[in-house]
This record gives structure tokens, sequence and C-alpha cells, in this order.
């Protein structure tokens, strides 16, 4: 039940920013509209995938509910994430949205996704949470093995899957730390463990919380009510650190944040990165590249010859 209100955090509107960067890209040879480049610093063949992650290990003391906890697993990096030609509609009006995206994540791996404002990034994000809006018409999402999209909202939390909204909705009458301590408890019963008791989740939590310069004080007071926008973001984060998922999914987690927050909140992120878990971020700014250095940048965006009516392809290249 708790995980049933990290998914409906997802359901909220979103306040799209002003303007897009310009980075350097080449395009897809195929007919898509999703280009992707190798992140700068690390320029290399993209089709090789085989190469040892270059994340560090996690700096938060972690007891991961979705991992049980397990130690890190040896071998190469598996596929976290697969979707192949996947194609969304609005559920209410029938209107295609995503029209065939494709997208590969490995573990270990960041990858970006920007794009002009009002080209489906908030819509791929949530149709991979399993927002109701939407509907899948085509294509497919395996994630860690299964198929994703026959998995209910709290089922792909509890598999491993986070993400952060692009404004974070309020619980009225709910605390911050009853809400964490649900959250992290009906992910440990989902997978046979123990729930943790209050005391021991404010061990657990506490020192998250500092990671991320959040005040103790933010877990006493209702779920983002009343919290600026920055802290909104922080408490997303610290939401992250808690369910240590496999697969974050940050939806404009750079925006409203100052460049302390900002720092604060890329390092808790970089801090959580492991060679088994990967992050999905979709920004405007380049600045937060600089702070959580991307494996891949995927730039979304409409082909000529699509109307507003055809709207996104992407294709992981
Ligand atoms: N529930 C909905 N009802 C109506 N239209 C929607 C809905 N969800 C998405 N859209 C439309 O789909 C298009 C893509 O929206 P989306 O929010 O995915 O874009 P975005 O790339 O994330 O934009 P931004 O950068 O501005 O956040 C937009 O034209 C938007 O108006």
């Amino acid at each position: 039940m708790a995980l049933a209100f990290c998914s409906s955090l997802l359901f909220s509107s979103s306040t799209p920013p002003p303007s897009s960067p310009s980075l350097p890209f080449r395009t897809s040879p195929t007919d898509s509209s999703l280009i992707t480049i190798p992140a700068p610093h690390r320029i290399r063949p993209i089709s090789i995938r085989t190469r040892p992650s270059l994340r560090p290990k996690a700096t938060v003391a972690a007891d991961s509910p979705a991992t049980g906890g397990a130690a890190p697993r040896s071998g190469p990096p598996r596929v976290l994430l697969e979707v192949k030609d996947l194609k969304a509609v609005i559920a209410e009006s029938g209107q295609e949205i995503l029209r065939g995206v494709n997208l590969t994540i490995y573990e270990g791996e960041v990858h970006a996704i920007m794009g002009k404002n009002g080209s489906g990034k908030s819509t791929l994000a949530k149709v991979l949470v399993g927002h109701p809006d939407y509907e899948v018409t085509g294509g497919s999402v395996i994630f860690k093995g299964e198929n994703l999209l026959e998995m209910e909202p709290e089922e792909r939390s509890h598999a491993g899957l986070f993400m952060s909204f692009q404004t974070p909705v309020e619980i009225p009458g709910v605390s911050n730390f009853d809400f964490l301590n649900m959250a992290y408890n009906a992910q440990r019963k989902k997978l046979g463990l123990p729930e943790l008791p209050p005391l021991e989740f404010y061990s657990y939590v506490s020192p998250k919380a500092a990671a991320i310069n959040m005040d103790l004080r933010f877990l006493d007071r209702n779920v983002n009510e009343g919290f600026s926008g920055g802290e909104k973001k922080r408490n997303e984060i610290l939401q992250l650190a808690v369910l240590e998922a496999d697969l974050a999914i940050l939806d404009e987690i750079d925006s409203g944040l100052d460049v302390d927050a900002l720092q604060d909140v890329a390092k808790a992120v970089n801090g959580l990165l492991t060679p088994n878990n990967s992050v999905l971020m979709i920004t405007h700014y380049q600045r937060l590249l600089e702070y959580i250095k991307p494996s891949y940048v995927h730039i979304m965006y409409r082909l000529p010859w699509q109307t507003k009516q055809h709207s996104m392809q992407m294709q992981t290249i």
C-alpha cells in the first residue's frame, strides 16, 4: 500500500523549463527521432557494451530492499531495461505520443534524455512506471528479464523501478518519516524480509538524509507539504536513497535547484550508483551532466514529417 503512494507521486502535472541546451550530436542511421550520443568523457564505440562499469561504489550504507541487501553481482553488466518499439497513446483521447521508442540500459550506466518541451520525455518515463493516463499500444519493455508492461505500478516499484517527479505531490496528513518507513517496509515485505520498526528505520534513514544535507526536521513534516521546490527535489532523492532502486528515473531533478542543492542532489545520486544499478535522467540543462556523468545522452525530437498528432519515436544507436 505504501508503495502505491510512491507510484501516485508520478501522477502530477509538470512545469516545463524554458529552453533546451545545444549539444553536438550525430543522427541515427535509422528513421528514429531519438538520437544518442556517447557522453564526451566516455567516447567509445557505443555498439560495444562490455566495458567494466566506471561508476563509484555506493557511499551510503546499502541494505537495498530491491536486492535484499545482496552483495554486488559479479560478471559482465546485464541488460537492466530493454524498450523495443514502444508505442503509447493518451488513454483519454487516443492521441499517439510515443511512436516506436527504443532504449537499452545496462547495469552501471547513466542515461540522459534531452529534447524540446513537449517532445515526449516525461511521457516515456510515466509509461515506464505505469501511469494510468497512458495506454501502451505496441512494443515491449523488459525490466530485469520480466515483462514490465504486465506489472501494476506498485509491482514495478517493488521490482526496483523508481521515478522522481517533475512536480512531487504533497500528501497532507502523512509524515515524511511514516511514508518512507511504510514504503521501505512494503518493499522488504515483498522480498520476504522482516519489517524495520520505526527506531531502526530512523537509524537507517537519518544518515541518508544527512548525506543530502536534509535537515532531519523534514522527516517530521508531512510529505512535501510546504516544501520549497528544491526541498521537494531533495525529498525525492531521499526516497530513492531509502528504496535503493535498480533503475532510477529522474525527471528534471535539477529544475528549481540552486547550485548548492544541485551539488548535494548530484552527490547523493552518484553515491547511490553501483555497478548493478542505473539512472535514466531527463533534463534540459547540461549543468546536470557535469555533476552526474552520463554514459549516453539521447535527444528526443520530432521527425520533420511528423505532425503534432504524430509524435515521438526514440531509438538508441
Ligand atoms: N495526459 C495528457 N493529456 C494530454 N496531453 C498530454 C498528456 N500527457 C502528455 N501530453 C502531451 O504529450 C506531449 C509530450 O508531453 P511530455 O510531457 O511527455 O513532454 P516533455 O518532453 O517531457 O516536455 P517538457 O520538456 O516540457 O517537460 C505534449 O504535447 C503534451 O501536451
